[in-house]
C-alpha cells in the first residue's frame, strides 16, 4: 500500500530515556498534497520531521518515504528531499548565490547544472539583486527564503519545512506563503510544521493536530472546524478580574463557553443572537466580536489549552 503515498509512517514512536516524544502515530502523505503537523512547542514536530529526514533513529513503528525507509537507504530517501530546518544554517561567510553552488556541490552535482540552477532558484526566492551579497546582511525574511532556495537546489520531490515562518513580520509571511504556494501548484509535497493555526489553514490541504507526542486529530482545516468547533465564536472581554467569574451568569448561551484568563468564548452557530442574549441578561462585556472559527478553537477543544504558550 505504501507505494501510493510519499510518505507512510505507522506507529512511529521516538522515546528519550522514558520520554515519549513522538507517541505511536501514523499518517500517510500522497504526493503533491502540502500536510502539516500542527501543535504548540514540544509536540513532537521536528523530532517527527527528523526522523523523515533520516536524522534520527525511531525506537519503534514504520516509516517509508517514496517506499524507502529511511534508516537504510539514507541517500536514496535524501535525494528526493528538500530540508528547510527550524533555524537557518545558512553560510554566512559565503555571498548568497554561493550558498546555492556550495550546497549543490553536496550532492555532487556539476557546475555546469548549479549555475543556472542558482540563478533559477533566486529568481524564485525573489533575491536575484542580492547574488552577491553577504548572507548577514539579509533581513530574516530573505534568510528564510534563501534557504528556502537552497533546498530546492536538487529538485526534490518533498519538501520539509519545520516552523517555516516563526519569527518573520507579517509581510514576509505572506511572500514565503506564496513561494510556498508556487512549489505546490507545481507539484512539490510540502511537509511543514507549525505552531501558527493561520499558517496551517492557509497552506495545508490537510494537517494533523499534534499534542504531547500524539496525534490528537487528522483532516483538513474546514473538516476539523467543522467537526471539533461551531460556525461562530463569540469572544467577550469583561476585564481581568471578571472574565473567569461571569462565566456562571453566561450558562446557556451557545453551544459551549471557554472561559480564559484574558477573555471569555461562546461557542455558536449565531454570534450575534448569542450577543443579544448576552446583553438580555443584563451583562455588558468591555468588548465583544464575532468571528468564525478557527484551527486554534480546535486545539483549545481538544487539548484544553491554547496553540501559542
Ligand atoms: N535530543 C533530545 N533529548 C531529549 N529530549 C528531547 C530531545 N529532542 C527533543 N526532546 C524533547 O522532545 C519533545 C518534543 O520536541 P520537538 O522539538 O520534537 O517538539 P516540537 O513540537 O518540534 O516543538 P518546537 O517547536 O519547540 O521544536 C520536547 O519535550 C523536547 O524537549
Amino acid at each position: 500500500m505504501t507505494r501510493d503515498y510519499v510518505i507512510s509512517a505507522r506507529n512511529l514512536t521516538k522515546h528519550y530515556g522514558d520520554f515519549a516524544a513522538v507517541d505511536d502515530i501514523s499518517f500517510d502523505v500522497p504526493a503533491g498534497e502540502s500536510f502539516g503537523l500542527l501543535g504548540p512547542n514540544g509536540a513532537g514536530k521536528s523530532t517527527t520531521m527528523r526522523m523523515i529526514g533520516g536524522v534520527s533513529q525511531r525506537t519503534s513503528g514504520e516509516l517509508t518515504i517514496m517506499g524507502l525507509d529511511p534508516e537504510q537507504h539514507g541517500p536514496q530517501v535524501r535525494a528526493h528531499l528538500g530540508v528547510v530546518p527550524q533555524q537557518d544554517n545558512l553560510d554566512e561567510e559565503l555571498r548568497v548565490r554561493d550558498n546555492l553552488i556550495v550546497y549543490g556541490r553536496y550532492f555532487g552535482l556539476p557546475l555546469s547544472y548549479l549555475k543556472p540552477k542558482a540563478d533559477e532558484l533566486l529568481e524564485f526566492a525573489q533575491l536575484t539583486e542580492k547574488a552577491k551579497s553577504k548572507v548577514d546582511s539579509l533581513s530574516g525574511g530573505m534568510k528564510r527564503r534563501l534557504t528556502i532556495a537552497r533546498s530546492l537546489i536538487n529538485e526534490p520531490k518533498i519538501l520539509l519545512l519545520d516552523e517555516p515562518t516563526t519569527g518573520l513580520d507579517p509581510q514576509a509571511r505572506h511572500i514565503l506563503w506564496d513561494r510556498l504556494f508556487r512549489l505546490k501548484e507545481s507539484g512539490v509535497t510540502l511537509i511543514l510544521t507549525t505552531h501558527y493555526m493561520d499558517e496551517a489553514e492557509q497552506l495545508c490541504d490537510r494537517l494533523v493536530v499534534v499534542d504531547k507526542g500524539k496525534i490528537m486529530a487528522e483532516g483538513s482545516p474546514a473538516q476539523l472546524i467543522r467537526e471539533h468547533s461551531t460556525r461562530e465564536v463569540l469572544e467577550l472581554r469583561f476585564g481581568s478580574e471578571r472574565n473567569t467569574t461571569v462565566a456562571a451568569e453566561l450558562q446557556g448561551i451557545g453551544d459551549r463557553l471557554e472561559p480564559l484568563p484574558d477573555r471569555v468564548l461562546i461557542y455558536t452557530h449565531d454570534g450575534e443572537a448569542a450577543l443579544e442574549q448576552v446583553a438580555s441578561r443584563g451583562l455588558h462585556p468591555i468588548t465583544s466580536l464575532v468571528r468564525r472559527s478557527s484551527l486554534e478553537d480546535v486545539f483549545l477543544r481538544l487539548t484544553g489549552r491554547s496553540l501559542v504558550d
